[in-house]
């Protein structure tokens, strides 16, 4: 049993809220054992990851034990995303309420690093689009990264404050809103969390979670819905912002059926009775969450969409030369930002440009690469990319120890007779690109996300 020190007050503060077991909550904080969930990307299909399954997500895996994830290639490859099980949930609410294949636009407002735009984007079709915003400029690259390994075409990541976004009226069919709060969830994984801890801090994060919301209500379709969750246990940033949300503007509380069996303590705010989703360790076998559905019922107007391309087309010959790398390649629109050749799903399109009126756009669909001379330098997005055609590529596979002397960027221990371009695979997914030379091997992977830590000691 590990010794735990709660902030002042905060226990006496949780007594209050709905379904809350304190001798559950301090046992499983003095638990040392830690739980370790991860989610497998369904695009990247890989054999060698099990585990029990997560209840309400069905590409959720616990490990009996937590691997050094920095040394598993297959975390590299995009195979699956590191994440606690609570978090999952969003997967659950996804597949209550989109119920056809039409094609929806989902924003994701507070996104780095990742988390749930991964698995947003798993529950998402091609012919819908995922945006992913980060505010944090110095959080986007996690975000992009983490994006670039998930491999799909059909993503757009911004670098916006949440009121930029009033701009796009009725834009949005989903909105998620993935609230900076008080962070009590994660006191169990991050026990340096309860230092920041305190009853005023949790009131100006329910300030700030209403200022998001507001900012964000009209780029939100009339029917479209807004999830909400947090990490915190706290009414004010929970409970509390259903009832301001339901008062202050036109929003309907929808209710998520759920298992009794998961151990999630269904509340209802005091108000207006909104449904709510609340996470206890010690009772669900995840972190602490708060999560909600809210159906939008009125309308903030139409956004005139715009047809004409901001961006330079590639012209027909270069797209010829790009057909070569991809699959099915008329499904997508090839453009260029700066020298860089890019590709979204064609379906996009209007989208991008109507974005790239309002956003600061960091990333846009999958880069293929760039042109050096005649030669198109195939770019690391398109390596981890899901449109890539494999068929058409020259593959080396990579034993275990290959495979990270590969993502360190060292020299790889291989004798190889082909010559060219050539992807570097590790349990048949992509990890980056090599050149292969008659005399030895350019490793491309990039520097910036290369392994520098040492292997760990076992
Ligand atoms: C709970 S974290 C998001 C975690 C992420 N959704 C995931 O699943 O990986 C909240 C995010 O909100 C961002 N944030 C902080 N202040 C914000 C604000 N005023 N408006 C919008 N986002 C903000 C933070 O930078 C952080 O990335």
């Amino acid at each position: 049993m590990k010794n735990v020190e709660f902030p002042a007050h905060f226990l006496d503060s949780l007594k209050r809220e709905p379904g809350f077991e304190a001798q559950n909550f301090v046992e499983a904080h003095q638990n040392p054992h830690a739980i370790t969930s991860i989610r497998l990307n369904p695009f990247k299909k890989s054999a060698s990851k099990t585990g029990k399954q997560v209840p309400w997500c069905k590409e959720g895996l616990y490990l009996d034990t937590r691997p050094s994830f920095t040394f598993d290639p297959l975390f590299h490859a995009g195979a699956y995303y590191v994440q606690e099980a609570s978090s999952m949930f969003i997967d659950h609410i996804i597949k209550n309420i989109k119920q056809n294949d039409e094609p929806i636009r989902v924003l994701d407002l507070c996104a780095a690093p990742g988390g749930k735009s991964t698995l947003l984007n798993s529950a998402l079709n091609s012919t819908d689009l995922l945006v992913a915003n980060e505010i944090i400029k110095t959080r986007v690259p996690i975000l992009t990264d983490n994006l670039n390994r998930w491999g799909t075409a059909n993503v757009i990541v911004t670098n916006n404050d949440p009121k930029d976004f009033s701009r796009l009226k009725g834009f949005f069919d989903i909105i998620l809103v993935d609230a900076p709060c008080s962070g009590s969830g994660m006191f169990r994984k991050d026990p340096a969390a309860m230092n920041e801890w305190s009853e005023a801090n949790v009131n100006l994060c329910h300030q700030r979670q209403e200022r998001i919301l507001a900012d964000i209500y009209p780029a939100l379709k009339e029917d479209g819905y807004l999830i909400y969750s947090t990490c915190s246990y706290s009414h004010q940033e929970n409970e509390d912002i259903l009832d301001w949300l339901c008062d202050e503007f036109e929003m309907e509380s929808i209710n998520i059926p759920i298992n009794k069996e998961w151990g999630i303590v269904e509340s209802r705010s005091v108000k207006q009775q909104a449904w709510g989703y609340r996470f206890y360790p010690g009772q669900v076998e995840g972190e602490g969450l708060f999560a909600a559905c809210l159906k939008k019922t009125d309308s903030s107007g139409e956004l005139p969409f715009y047809k004409n391309t901001a961006q330079q087309k590639l012209a027909v010959k270069e797209i010829d030369q790009v057909k070569a790398y991809i699959n099915e390649p008329d499904d997508y629109y090839y453009f260029k930002v700066n020298d860089d050749w890019l590709a979204i799903g064609r379906e996009h399109k209007e989208s991008l440009n109507t974005l790239h009126r309002h956003l600061y756009i960091k990333k846009s669909g999958v880069r293929i690469g760039k042109l050096v001379g005649k030669d198109l330098i195939p770019d690391h997005e398109l390596a981890l990319s899901t449109i890539i055609n494999k068929v058409a590529i020259l593959q080396i596979e990579l034993n275990y120890e290959q495979a990270i002397q590969y993502l360190r960027r060292d020299n790889i221990d291989i004798n190889i007779q082909e010559k060219g371009w050539s992807l570097m695979t590790f349990e048949g997914l992509a990890l980056g690109w090599a050149k292969l030379l008659p005399n030895r091997i350019n490793n491309y992977y990039p520097k910036e996300i290369r392994i520098l830590s040492n292997a760990p000691t076992i």
